[in-house]
Parts: C-alpha cells; sequence; structure tokens
C-alpha cells in the first residue's frame, strides 16, 4: 500500500474546496484514514473475524464504499465459506482503479482467497444479489441523508438468514456536552497523529458539506425501520462507532 503521508491541508488555502475522493486523496488515503479515524485498523481486522461468523455459503459479501479495499481484503483473509464472492463496491473512479491494483497484489501473495470483483458503481442505484455479510465502513455518512433508509432497505432485502450488515460510522451526539467532549478529543487523537490545527481545521470545512454523521439513537431507529430486528454495538472509540444488525 501507498506510504506516502498525508499533507493535503498543510498548505493555507484562500478556499477550501469540498472533499472528493479524487486522485490526490487516493494517494494518501490509508496514511489519512488511519491518523483520521479512532480504532481504524481493529475496526477492519475485526470485520473480517466478524465476517466469517456471519458468511453463509454461495453468497456474496459486500464492502460497499470500498475506497482502496481494506475490508475487503480483510474479509477474504478471515472468511473461508464455500462458494463465497466478495463485491467492492465505489464509485470514485481513481478508488477503484487503485483498489483492484492492491486486489492482485493480494491474489500474488496469498493462495484460496475467495474471490472478488471491484465494480465502479453508485450504491444508492445498485441492484444487490443475496448477500450473507454487507460491510459499510465510514460509507453511509457520505450518502445524501434523504436516501439512507431506502439503501439501507435494499440491503435489508438482500441479506439471507444468518447474515448480517456491519456498519461503522462517524457519530454524533444528542448531548451538546457529550458532543463537544468527544470532538474535542478526536482533534486531540488528530494532534497526536501529527496533525497541524490549521490541517484540522481545514480539513473540517473540506468534510462538513459532505460528510453527515448520524446519532446511535438515528441509526438504530433508521435500521429498525428499514426491517433490521436487532443492532448491537460492537465497537466504539471517541466518535467513531461499528454496528452489527440483524436482518
Ligand atoms: C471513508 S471512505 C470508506 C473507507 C473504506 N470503507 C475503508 O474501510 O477503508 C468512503 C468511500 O465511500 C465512497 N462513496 C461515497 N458515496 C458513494 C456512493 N454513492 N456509491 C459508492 N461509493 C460511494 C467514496 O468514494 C469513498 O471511497
Ligand atoms: O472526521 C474526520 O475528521 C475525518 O477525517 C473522518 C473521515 C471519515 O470518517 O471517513 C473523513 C474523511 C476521510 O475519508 C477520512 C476520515
Amino acid at each position: 500500500m501507498s506510504q506516502e503521508p498525508d499533507r493535503l491541508f498543510s498548505a493555507a488555502l484562500d478556499q477550501v474546496p469540498d472533499f472528493t475522493f479524487n486522485e490526490d486523496v487516493v494517494r494518501v488515503f490509508p496514511d489519512m484514514i488511519k491518523r483520521s479515524v479512532p480504532g481504524y485498523p481493529t475496526i477492519v481486522e475485526n470485520i473480517g473475524v466478524l465476517a466469517a461468523q456471519f458468511a453463509r455459503p454461495d453468497t456474496l459479501l459486500y464492502d460497499l464504499g470500498s475506497s482502496l479495499g481494506a475490508v475487503t481484503q480483510a474479509l477474504r483473509r478471515h472468511v473461508r465459506s464455500d462458494g463465497c464472492r466478495v463485491l467492492a463496491v465505489d464509485n470514485s473512479a481513481a478508488m477503484v482503479e487503485r483498489c483492484a491494483e492492491y486486489l492482485k497484489a493480494q491474489d500474488a501473495m496469498y493462495q484460496e482467497l475467495l474471490p472478488v470483483q471491484v465494480l465502479e458503481a453508485d450504491i444508492t442505484a445498485l441492484e444487490l444479489q443475496p448477500a450473507s455479510v454487507v460491510a459499510m465502513n465510514f460509507t453511509l455518512q457520505f450518502i445524501e441523508p434523504a436516501v439512507r433508509l431506502a439503501l439501507l432497505g435494499k440491503i435489508r432485502q438482500a441479506l439471507v438468514p444468518g447474515g448480517a450488515l456491519i456498519l461503522s460510522e462517524k457519530l454524533r451526539f444528542e448531548d451538546a456536552g457529550e458532543h463537544a467532549l468527544l470532538t474535542d478529543l478526536h482533534i486531540a487523537f488528530k494532534r497526536a497523529n501529527g496533525y497541524s490545527e490549521l490541517e484540522i481545521a481545514q480539513k473540517r470545512s473540506a468534510i462538513e458539506n459532505v460528510m453527515k454523521p448520524d446519532s446511535l439513537e438515528e441509526h438504530r431507529t433508521r435500521l429498525e425501520a428499514a426491517g433490521f430486528s436487532k443492532v448491537v454495538p460492537w465497537f466504539q472509540c471517541l466518535n467513531f462507532a461499528s454496528l452489527i444488525a440483524l436482518p
């Protein structure tokens, strides 16, 4: 994987453009996400471990909003069910191109991995095939809020009995004091990972129009409205969490 450090927001910009998953972001993405999302490596590896418990033979495993395929690679490291295939989907052409290269490298290093396909597509428009695992690792927060319920309903319909949705998101908190505290602690996490005050502030302006986090309560209510029977948080570090939702 690319080792290029994230310095995208280190120089003062006259106007900070909205964040997009373009070639510049692709080049630094592994470094950016690790230094920005507390617990990211633990979440990614354990999505593989959890998925191995929910995978059912002869079904698809989806990685929706796959970026460079970190979750797809974890699924392939851990899931051994017969006849499963991984489908990694992202609507950023730059991400998809680099993801396919990384998966080829994974194929060259390991034998007997699940077959994988990378698809450039908008997940809100994609028709889903029967699946036992759907992973959305920090993707729903970038989807237009008005279409989030329909997307989750579509995922619920695609899930076979015994399967699961694994959903990781940055959280907003309904209690103002809790929100302020965890936001400050997240800023401290970024600072401890070498980001300057300028980088932190410019990144915040870049993402505030494109990334809209929900609260845990909103996630729970919407997942239940989409037809999920049980919602179980399995990880939280500061304001980043991951949930298991059962059909
Ligand atoms: C924060 S990244 C996901 C990180 C990745 N899952 C991981 O664990 O490394 C969000 C990804 O969602 C993708 N994305 C956003 N909206 C999308 C959509 N409507 N359809 C498909 N992909 C989308 C972006 O291109 C981006 O690569
Ligand atoms: O909340 C932030 O400050 C972030 O940088 C978070 C976040 C994310 O959660 O996806 C936003 C964009 C980048 O993809 C990496 C991390």
